[in-house]
């Protein structure tokens, strides 16, 4: 814990190197049979997980050339068969109805654990900044959190522990996305990849344990492209489940629909996870982000402001209905996702305002058939129980079957709905683009700004809409080119306002790191597939330099 000192740490496995410093508590995570077993997964499946990385270079080259999304021919034979289905839910994943989400940060898990909402997505992915002290230290958190052992002493005084009404949420653990490394651990010299470290280390330390408390393993999946990228994970659930000889099955993964591309082979990831689907999810934000990643090549994809991009514009609703009938044709839950309002403290009216916003985003969720839903924050989850435990009165709607609906790939493409590129959207992207990327740098990887959730999906949207609005010299309601030169000196100007609000603070925060990397992505010369693997290596901290 973070009382305790750092020091650096010797594997003895062969080919296995722990190049972070860690804490007493944290080496207890770093046994040797567990690094034997992420090092056992690392050598089988990473070079089928580069593999996948460079098939998105290659279909990113497409999509530019103007291949456009489709539904893929050669699985068809997969979405037209009506036979088969998904595994039933696992024990404490029937009724899903809210749940909430949060970094692993210890105090955060024990306020989510004794929350109320019916499951916690521990989340090492968007909410997190990936030091490697957050990380390693989220695998203890979780460790103490099974074993319900975890406190903490708030250096205020406030005392932390589980509630002891049994009514603890059912633990789900979100690993970094494919495209993530963890460079503190390499094994024959390469970083690990970060989704088989994350997934790894919880899996050996913990799967028994839940077992024997009558859950499971239970993941969600982050940031897929393809059902191949699903297959890459069942594979891996395959060999992990004989290594530790459970059954297979026993594992659950949740797959975040939240890329452009997934939406097209919704039926087919479900098919690859069937032994262990606990069904699919709309990452809002993620997909949104996608949405102008891949298509940012072409003028006539550009979206208005990111507040206007709600979940009711025609691409956005047709992906929702999607997967909702989807999963409930293979008997998964569709579950919901996140609004990005919070509780505003200092002000009654606004968070009124704000509050209103969150209930009817739940309530369009139960009437479009999700199955459940997530909150940000504890005090969101009465809003999100009221509207689901009144239009769903049961543990789940899996049974209400959308075979009416039809989505057409030109519904999921469909952008005609009415907006503007304004003045405010560009400055308010700036905003949050600087001040999300600054505390993504200082290690926090969600944090409140301008009385919103931002984490780095979030971000993304942001950065993504500049990046595009310059590269075509979209025009602004004002009437103004918004190109490059005037990003940059917007920039400079949100850069400085930021600058005298902080007065004197400003200089030992990482505005300045956060400022420079954003310039060269706002500009819409070359764009980075990823803003965390852009600023990954300013957050490494290696203290070994031995590379075996
Ligand atoms: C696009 C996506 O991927 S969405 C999923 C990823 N995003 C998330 O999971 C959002 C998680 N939420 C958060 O991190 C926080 O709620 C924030 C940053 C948005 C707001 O944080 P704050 O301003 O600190 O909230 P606030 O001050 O109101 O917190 C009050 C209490 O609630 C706790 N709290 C707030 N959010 C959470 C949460 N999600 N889980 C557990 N506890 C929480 C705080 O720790 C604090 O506890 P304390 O009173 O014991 O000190
Ligand atoms: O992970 C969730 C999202 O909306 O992105
Ligand atoms: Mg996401």
């Amino acid at each position: 814990m973070s009382t305790q000192t750092s020091v650096p740490f010797k594997s003895t496995v062969p080919g296995v190197a722990v190049l972070g410093a860690v804490t007493p508590a944290q080496a207890e995570i770093l046994t040797p049979e567990a690094l034997q077993f992420v090092a056992t997964l690392q050598r089988i499946f990473n070079p089928t997980r580069k593999a996948l990385m460079q098939k998105r270079v290659y279909r990113q080259e497409a999509l530019d050339r103007g291949v456009l999304p489709d539904f893929l021919p050669e699985t068809a034979y997969i979405r037209e068969d009506p036979n088969w289905r998904a595994a039933v839910p696992a024990p404490g994943l029937q009724d899903r109805r809210v749940e909430i989400t949060g970094p692993v940060d210890r105090k955060m898990v024990i306020n989510a654990l004794n929350s109320g909402a019916k499951t916690f997505m521990a989340d090492f992915e968007d909410s997190s900044s990936p030091t490697w002290f957050n990380m390693i230290d989220g695998q203890v958190n979780m460790r103490d959190a099974i074993r319900e052992t975890i406190t903490f002493s708030n250096p205020n005084g406030k005392q932390y522990s589980l509630r002891k009404d049994g009514k603890i949420a059912v633990l789900l653990v979100r690993p970094r996305g494919w495209h993530m490394v963890e460079s503190h651990l390499l094994v024959d010299g390469e970083p690990t990849s970060a989704s088989i470290f994350d997934f790894g280390l919880y899996f050996f330390h913990n799967a028994k344990e839940l077992i024997k408390r009558g859950k499971g393993p239970y993941f969600y999946l982050p940031k897929m492209e393809s059902h191949l990228e699903a297959r890459l994970w069942n594979d891996i659930f395959n060999v992990a489940q004989d290594m530790i000889q459970i059954p297979r099955g026993t594992i659950r993964g949740t797959v975040l629909i939240e890329t452009i591309m997934a939406a097209f082979e919704m039926d087919e990831i479900i098919y690859e996870l069937r032994d262990h689907s606990a069904g699919l999810n709309c990452g809002r934000w993620d997909y949104i982000f996608s949405f102008i990643k891949r298509f940012r090549q072409h003028p006539d994809f550009t979206l208005p402001d990111r507040s206007q991009v709600t979940m009711t514009v025609p691409f956005m609703d047709a992906y929702v209905r999607l997967l909702i009938q989807t999963c409930h044709k293979r008997g998964v839950h569709a579950m919901g996702g996140m609004a990005a309002q919070i509780p505003i403290k200092d002000n009654k009216a606004a968070n009124d305002a704000a509050m209103k916003k969150v209930r009817a985003d739940k309530l369009r969720e139960v009437t479009a058939g999700h199955d459940g839903t997530w909150v940000a924050h504890p005090n969101l989850a009465s809003i999100a129980y009221e509207a689901f435990d009144q239009h769903m009165p049961t543990p789940n709607q899996i049974h209400v079957r959308r075979d009416d609906v039809r989505v057409s790939r030109n519904d999921l493409l469909n952008i005609n709905f009415e907006g503007q590129v304004t003045e405010e959207g560009i400055r308010s992207n700036l905003r949050v683009g600087l001040s999300y990327m600054r505390s993504w740098l200082e290690g926090v990887g969600c944090v409140p700004i301008n009385y919103m959730m931002e984490d780095a999906a979030t971000a993304e949207i942001s950065r993504s809409q500049l990046w595009q609005w310059a590269r075509h010299n979209t025009k602004t309601a004002e009437g103004k080119v918004a190109n490059a030169q005037y990003m940059l000196q917007l920039l400079d100007e949100e850069t400085a306002k930021i600058k005298k609000e902080l007065g004197a603070k400003y200089a030992s925060t990482k505005y300045e790191a956060a400022k420079a990397a954003f310039a060269s992505n706002i500009t819409g010369e070359k764009y980075n597939e990823f803003l965390t693997t852009l600023l990954y290596d300013d957050i490494v901290t290696t203290v070994n330099s031995a590379k075996l």
